[in-house]
């Protein structure tokens, strides 16, 4: 089966190496090169660390790179049997990505998204397939975390998503089903969690530093709620609370005004070296 992933940022490389490591032929598409290039560093490095810790020995790390062909081309999903989008989290950029998928790919190609909290339905409107396209949520880090989200749109037949549980189970993920709905299971609960958060920085309640170590020691939480909002990106906590504050119209679900301001000045977490913590 082949497996073709658009998008090579934080989530996109970690899905690439999930299908690489379980034996699935891969490849991985950005718009640029440099994106492309990155993407690839991201996953060499975490197989480097597994070699490191003597859980993988080098012939096992270069045959997983091995299964992993790079693209900037997106025609090149023409002979995939599943895409998986990873791209921004923005319906705009995925219904253009998805109409051009549905155009280049074979008749029987399942288009799955990544999307953390945007609707199925709306997505899969943007093809002539809907009853091929559906939610296929991975978790941060996407290697190492245990759960896949499979959410179905008011098409997506039976067939495609026996096709994705199947699919989860073969790359040792352990799948919920989910119906359609802002923020599926896990987002709806963590973000507005991490917006509270926000909230008690911003309120001077306690300082980021003893808000997260509350949480990772007064409930156990491996990582604590503004170090987690970090590592996810507050441009897609920001997204996804916006969906959830959008698709219901609850106040509850309201973007803290500094989470925005966090977004607005570029400081988005691990990724750009600046979020709640410096990361230079
Ligand atoms: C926004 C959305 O739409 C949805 C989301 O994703 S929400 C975010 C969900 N994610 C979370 O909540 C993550 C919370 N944090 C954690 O679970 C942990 O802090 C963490 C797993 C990220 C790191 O754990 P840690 O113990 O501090 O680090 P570390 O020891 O390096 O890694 C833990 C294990 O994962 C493995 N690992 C880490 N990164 C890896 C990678 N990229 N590839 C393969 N294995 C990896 C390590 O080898 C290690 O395995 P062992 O325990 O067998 O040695
Ligand atoms: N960051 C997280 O913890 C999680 C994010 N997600 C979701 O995964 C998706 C991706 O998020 P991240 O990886 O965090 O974002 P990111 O910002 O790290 O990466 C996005 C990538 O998409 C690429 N891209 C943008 N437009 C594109 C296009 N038209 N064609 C091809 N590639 C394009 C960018 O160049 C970039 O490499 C989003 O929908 C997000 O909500 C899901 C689970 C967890």
């Amino acid at each position: 089966m082949k497996i073709f992933v658009v998008g090579c940022g934080t989530m996109g490389s970690g899905i690439v190496q999930c299908f690489a490591q379980s034996g699935f032929s891969v490849t991985m598409y950005d718009i640029k090169e440099e994106y492309v290039e990155r993407g690839y560093g991201l996953i060499n490095k975490s197989l480097s660390k597994l070699v490191e810790k003597g859980k993988m020995d080098e012939e096992k790390k270069n045959n997983i790179l091995n299964n992993i062909t790079k693209s900037v081309n997106i025609e090149d999903a023409k002979d995939a049997d599943v895409v998986v989008e990873a791209v921004f989290e923005n319906m705009d950029v995925k219904k253009d990505i998805f109409s051009k998928l549905d155009a280049i790919c074979k008749e029987d190609t399942v288009l799955a998204t990544n999307t953390s909290s945007l609707s199925i339905t709306e997505i899969a409107a943007a093809t002539k397939r809907p009853d091929k396209v559906i939610g296929m949520h991975f978790f941060n880090p996407a290697p190492v975390m245990k759960l896949i989200e499979i959410i179905r749109g008011i098409a997506t037949s039976d067939e495609t998503f026996e096709k994705i549980k199947d699919l989860s189970i073969k790359i040792g993920k352990d799948p919920v089903e989910v119906k359609e709905s802002a923020g599926f299971v896990v987002n709806r609960l963590l973000i507005p969690m991490i917006n509270e958060a926000v909230a008690l920085l911003a309120e001077g309640v306690a300082t980021a530093e003893d808000i997260d170590k509350a949480m990772k020691l007064g409930a156990n939480h491996p990582m604590g709620p503004l170090e987690l909002a970090d590592f996810i990106g507050n441009d897609v906590n920001l997204a996804i609370m916006e969906t959830l504050y959008n698709e219901t119209g609850d106040p509850k679900y309201r973007p803290h005004p500094l989470l925005r301001k966090m977004v607005r000045a570029g400081y988005l977490g691990r990724k750009t070296g600046r979020g709640f913590y410096n990361y230079k």
